[in-house]
């Protein structure tokens, strides 16, 4: 379907035969029959059963294969978000090119045959970075996120003006695929239950997409009393452990008649660095489906295909201390990670088959996968040598350090330097009043590494120094709180570092465009070192290898390395950290990979101890269930030939 045209040029792109049967722009409909509970589609009685995938978390190359797959599945929908953070990085910057190309997105579902379920906020949660959010409106302190803060309005009006005409064109009885659309994101589970915003809200939707477009809101059972709003269609969310018949009740209050609908089905569930990984078993979803099926109830699948956070995307949640999401959005969904057919998948097909038609025909087979290594990679440097190239524009000083948000530094890392003004011999306290190191903080006395401290976790190292030493705290951001009570989550140090009795002033800061250095920068002349010490703690390492032969998926393991970050080819394939699992792998799509021999290039910051032995593996297979504990026995497991492979080998690419 493409959107509207004029009939005439319609009529010129489709077969006579086709022309007929296509309703015309201006018959083509998507209302709720409240006399019948259900949905019409033109007319007719219609169910969707959708899935959720999200285009920012898979690269474009890959979109069509993901929207065949779901096809193939059984589902008629898809349902994703817009995150405003990943389409204006700066106010009034706007990018939609490449993996941002929403349109092209919405082009590919319809070439799929797949109705989209659209979500564009502005808050989307999502375990994405800020919930979709962008952190410059933290560039005025006091905004009050997710009201109707005159602030927070003007941003989010500046955003719809143009997100909304774009998509205009693409609403199902303007001839596009999108037949609904999401008003803000389980609203009611946020503190602030402000009614002014949620009608701003509404009313900015009705001024740009006009008044067909079925608008709806989504709560979890607690929300919908705050989340709900007049004019809006209420649907819920919950998961197959969920009493579904106590829930549709209450859903019942909001919505007496017309569809249920449940529009996020979880199957499966988001993994928090150093928690188990998260599963929910086949048997119960495909219940839970069969059961809502039978009711009537459209419904759509949370995740079908999760993807990845690649970069610094990740979001983080707050239960008791703060925790970040993984790399991985694998979600134990029917659609792998590395985007192949799960048992869950064909089980979930079963149930769709036995409610509407199924397309026929085979799915295409999991992606050829490839081992390689192990291979040893070399020592960069550590990242002070660098700073000059990491931060062109020098520091920023100022009395008191400032935040991430303050210097306009969104994602990543960024140095905090000062100078010890007095000799101290004695290992002293050292730490940040208040919980304020956000998030990670990676100490280092004249390029000496001397620890962590991390946000609700370790607070306080003891160090000593001499007068004029260099005191470096390497700050990393490990993405900003995507649910609960507070968005408003400031990065870097927030107050100043206590060393012994003395409040630590005059501070250099030095913003990090490390994506940038590994881009364009590597291989470089290695950096003078300049101090007695071997490197330790925050340290580039890197090897460029040939694949000899086809390149396939595959998954990078690194046994015995702690925590960092890992680009290969320069694309930033997001963050380590396997010390803590339960993620041991990183999916690498073989697109990264370049073929017959040329060099690829894998660069790694380590941020704390390097193995002995600095090396890598690709393996045919993820390691998501491994936390450290069990990661030495799942170790022990891999064959020998696995790990005892030598240095690059022929593919086995398969
Ligand atoms: C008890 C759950 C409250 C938080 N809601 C969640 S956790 C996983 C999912 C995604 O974040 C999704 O974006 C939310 O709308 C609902 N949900």
């Amino acid at each position: 379907m493409a959107p509207k045209k004029p009939s005439c040029l319609r009529s010129l792109l489709l077969p006579l035969s086709l022309t007929l049967l296509l309703p015309q722009a201006d018959t083509r409909s998507f209302l709720v029959d409240r006399d019948h509970d259900r949905f019409l589609l033109d007319g007719a009685p219609f169910r969707y059963v959708s899935g959720s995938l999200h285009y920012f978390r898979v690269p474009r190359v890959l979109w069509t294969d993901r929207l065949l797959k779901m096809r193939w599945s059984g589902l008629n929908a898809i349902q994703f978000y817009v995150p405003w953070n990943y389409h204006e990085p700066q106010p009034g910057v706007y990018n939609f090119n490449g993996s941002r190309d929403l349109i092209a997105f919405l082009n590919e579902a319809a070439l799929a045959n797949l109705l989209v379920i659209l979500r564009p906020g502005p808050y989307i949660c999502a375990e994405w970075e800020m919930g979709g959010l962008p952190s410059w409106l933290l560039q005025k302190p006091e905004i009050h996120l997710r009201t109707s803060d005159p602030d927070f309005l003007a941003a989010v009006d500046s955003w719809f003006k143009v997100l909304l005409p774009k998509i205009y064109p693409w609403l199902y009885h303007n001839g596009g695929n999108i037949i609904s659309i999401q008003v803000e994101n389980e609203y009611g589970s946020y503190r602030a239950c402000d009614f002014s915003y949620m009608r701003h809200l509404a009313g900015l939707f009705r001024a740009l997409l006009g008044e067909k477009i079925l608008l709806f809101t989504t709560d979890g059972p607690e929300g919908l009393k705050c989340g709900s709003l007049q004019g809006l269609y209420t649907t819920v969310d919950f998961g197959p452990a969920d009493n579904m018949t106590k829930i549709f009740t209450l859903l019942r209050k909001y919505e007496p008649h017309g569809p249920l609908v449940n529009s996020e089905y979880y199957t499966g569930w988001l993994d928090y660095w150093g928690q188990n990984h998260s599963t929910r078993s086949v048997s119960a979803v495909t219940k839970g489906l069969e059961n809502m099926l039978k009711l009537g109830a459209s419904v759509n699948m949370y995740m079908f295909h999760g993807g990845t956070n690649f970069g610094y995307w990740n979001g983080a949640d707050k239960k008791g201390r703060f925790l970040p999401i993984t790399t991985s959005y694998d979600y134990d969904a029917p659609i792998s990670e590395a985007g192949d057919p799960t048992p869950k998948l064909f089980a979930l097909r079963d149930v769709i088959s036995k409610f509407q038609e199924v397309p026929l025909g085979p799915l295409p087979p999991p992606s050829p996968k490839m081992m390689l290594g192990p291979l040893t990679l070399h020592l960069v440097g550590h990242l002070l040598a660098f700073l000059d190239l990491l931060c062109p524009r020098g520091p920023i000083h100022s009395i008191l350090p400032m935040t991430f948000e303050a210097v306009k530094q969104d994602h990543g890392f960024m140095l905090y330097r000062t100078y010890m003004t007095y000799t101290i011999f004695e290992p002293t306290p050292f730490w940040v009043p208040h919980n304020g190191v956000h998030d990670r903080a990676y100490v280092m006395v004249d390029g000496v590494f001397q620890g962590v401290l991390e946000r609700n976790m370790r607070d306080k190292l003891f160090l000593t120094g001499q007068l004029g030493s260099k005191l470096d705290i390497l700050v990393e951001n490990m993405g900003r709180l995507s649910f609960g009570s507070n968005s408003s989550d400031f990065k870097g140090l927030l107050e100043p570092p206590i060393l012994g009795q003395t409040i630590l002033t005059q501070w250099l800061m030095f913003p990090l465009k490390i994506d940038n250095l590994v881009k364009w920068w590597f291989p470089l002349q290695l950096p003078k070192w300049p101090y007695p010490q071997a490197p330790s703690g925050p340290t580039f390492y890197s090897k460029t290898f040939p694949i000899l032969g086809s390149v396939g998926d595959t998954f990078l393991y690194l046994p015995g390395w702690t925590k960092g970050q890992v680009w290969i080819n320069g694309f930033n394939l997001g963050r380590y950290w396997t010390k803590q699992g339960p993620q041991q792998t990183l999916y690498v799509p073989r697109f990264l990979l370049f073929p017959r021999g040329a060099l690829n290039k894998i660069t790694l910051l380590e941020l704390e101890n390097v193995p002995l032995q600095p090396q890598v593996q690709f393996l045919d297979k993820p390691i998501l269930n491994s936390t450290s504990t069990l990661h030495r026995t799942h170790i022990n497991s891999l064959s020998a030939d696995t790990l005892s492979a030598s240095e690059p080998m022929e593919l086995s690419g398969h």
